[in-house]
């Protein structure tokens, strides 16, 4: 009974004299800060901090998203992201949910300033999720710039055990998962959104979800094969090429009409190597500066994909215009009023043909490793040979009309039909139709669920006459074509008797 009443009043008292002992430290600290020479405030804070580790029995280790001068997101972060994703999202109560692999599935992930425990080797450790939050703030309409980290927490006893086995631990299954469960992503530059710090990345990003696949692609086999191929030697490379001493990365320039497979065949290759896919707008990058810092905060394991190349730029003016500058009277004062000109503007793109050039094979391309680098363009001959020489385009890859082969996959895909006695006139056709395959897929296409289970013959009859019409087409191009070329032909004739 005694105790009782006496407990309450000795802990009052307790507390009262650990208060008014930190009152009158923080008064004094404060004097000193306030009054002292900064050598000897120096000093205090010095030994200060000696003190509280010589008792605080614990040490700390940050990982941070992005550090120091880096422009890229910290591997060591994401490696820790994932890892703690798996390993200790159940004992967090706070958590993020982001979509995981195929859209299937949530992934929960430790919330800004939860605490989880793990658990190595009958050795406990803290992890944090914190935040700092910069003091200048950029401008006021964007977010404050901010960067994440990690803070590791465990006794000092085990520092060796730490930081050998334990984090070497935390990155190989942090790497493994990472593969295993992230959600592929489609990113673009082409967003509105402007960097509020150089910690931001430039590419926004959503899930990427295409369904192609290089067996629902119509085209030849062996064609098709010899790609997929050459696609799985490049990804199982690495000690290849680093013992040739050549960047681990490889160009792919797609070339054909329009409809015949480009854009499908980026998603068929993302899905067979299981890669994000960024997606660069050219035309909505600044300048070179800003194109090598999109390269640079590209990962690996992704294409980088230029669609319509030849509309992006006027790379071939671009080169054109500067040669006629150099030959022209005055040579540097002329080059340099050309590239000056775009500024004016400030929306023209200022990228150049070498800087592209660079972005493709220049020393900041090896950065980050395993990249494929795709250009599709209708009208290869309208681009720079120096763009698309072997070497920076290693494999040129032509996407052209519908072929029998190709058209036998296309009703494989659409109306599930293997053979059918129809097929034989469509063979007749399909080569001098010169018809994509978007335009057959869309004749194809069953207009309701009934249709694709009983009316195969119905699509194929009418897609016999779409290739009728298509090749009637094609003959009366041809016909003009050859009175065009004959009136010309004449009329050149006619100039040389007359000279
Ligand atoms: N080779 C192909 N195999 C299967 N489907 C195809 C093929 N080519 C085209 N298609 C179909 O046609 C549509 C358009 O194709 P896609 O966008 O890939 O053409 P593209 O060559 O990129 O055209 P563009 O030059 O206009 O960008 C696709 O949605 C796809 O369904
Ligand atoms: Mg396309």
């Amino acid at each position: 009974m005694k105790m009782a009443v006496i407990a309450p009043k000795t802990m009052a008292e307790m507390w009262t004299t650990v208060g008014s002992t930190i009152a009158s430290f923080v008064f004094v600290w404060a004097i000193i800060c306030q009054y002292c020479p900064n050598e000897l405030r120096r000093y205090v804070e010095k030994n200060t901090h000696r003190l509280a580790s010589f008792f605080y029995p614990y040490i700390r280790v940050s990982i941070h998203e992005f550090t120091g001068t880096h422009l890229k997101r910290s591997e060591a972060y994401a490696a820790v992201e994932a890892y703690l994703s798996v390993n200790s999202s159940n004992s967090a109560k706070r958590l993020q949910a982001e979509m995981g692999k195929d859209s299937k599935k949530l992934v929960l992930t430790m919330d800004e300033n939860e605490k989880v425990t793990d658990e190595f080797q009958g050795v406990k450790v803290w992890w944090v999720l914190s935040k700092i939050v910069s003091p200048q703030r950029s401008i006021a309409y964007y977010p404050e710039p901010e960067t994440r980290f990690y803070k590791l927490t465990f006794h000092k006893q085990y520092r060796e055990m730490i930081s050998e086995s334990y984090l070497e631990h935390v990155m190989k299954n942090g790497k493994e998962i990472g593969v295993k469960f992230r959600q592929r992503k489609l990113y673009t530059n082409g967003g509105t959104y402007k960097r509020s710090s150089l910690k931001q990345t430039m590419w926004s990003h959503i899930a990427f979800e295409h369904p192609a696949t290089f067996e629902t692609m119509a085209m030849e086999p062996e064609k098709k094969q010899e790609i997929m191929e050459d696609l799985l030697t490049f990804s199982q490379s690495k000690d290849f090429y680093a013992r040739i001493g050549k960047a681990w990365k490889r160009g792919y320039l797609l070339y054909g009409p329009p409809g015949t497979g480009k854009s499908t065949m980026i998603a068929a290759m993302a899905n067979l190597l299981n890669y994000d896919v960024y997606d660069l707008e050219l035309t909505a990058v600044k300048d070179n500066t800003e194109l090598r810092k999109l390269l640079i905060e590209t990962t690996s394991k992704s294409i980088v994909v230029i669609e319509d190349v030849d509309c992006s730029l006027d790379l071939t003016g671009q080169r054109k215009k500067l040669e006629k500058a150099t030959e022209d009277q005055n040579e540097q004062g002329k080059k340099e009023t050309y590239l000056k000109e775009p500024r004016e503007e400030s929306n023209i793109s200022r990228v150049t043909l070498s800087g592209l050039l660079n972005f493709i094979d220049g020393l900041w391309s090896a950065c980050g490793g395993e990249r494929i680098i795709v250009f599709t363009t209708n009208y290869m001959e309208k681009l720079d040979p120096a763009l698309i020489r072997r070497g920076r385009m290693d494999k040129h890859v032509e996407l052209s009309y519908c072929s029998f082969e190709g058209f036998k996959v296309l009703v494989k895909n659409y109306l599930k039909v293997e053979a059918h006695p129809l097929f034989e006139s469509i063979k007749q056709l399909i080569d001098e139709a010169k018809i994509t395959p978007a335009d057959i897929a869309e004749t194809l296409m069953p207009k309701s669920q009934r249709e694709e289970e009983e009316d195969a013959e119905k699509c194929l009859s009418k897609l016999i006459r779409v290739l009728e019409d298509a090749k009637k087409e094609v003959a009366m191009k041809e016909e003009s074509r050859a009175k065009d070329d004959s009136l010309l032909q004449d009329k050149q004739e006619t100039e040389k008797s007359l000279n």
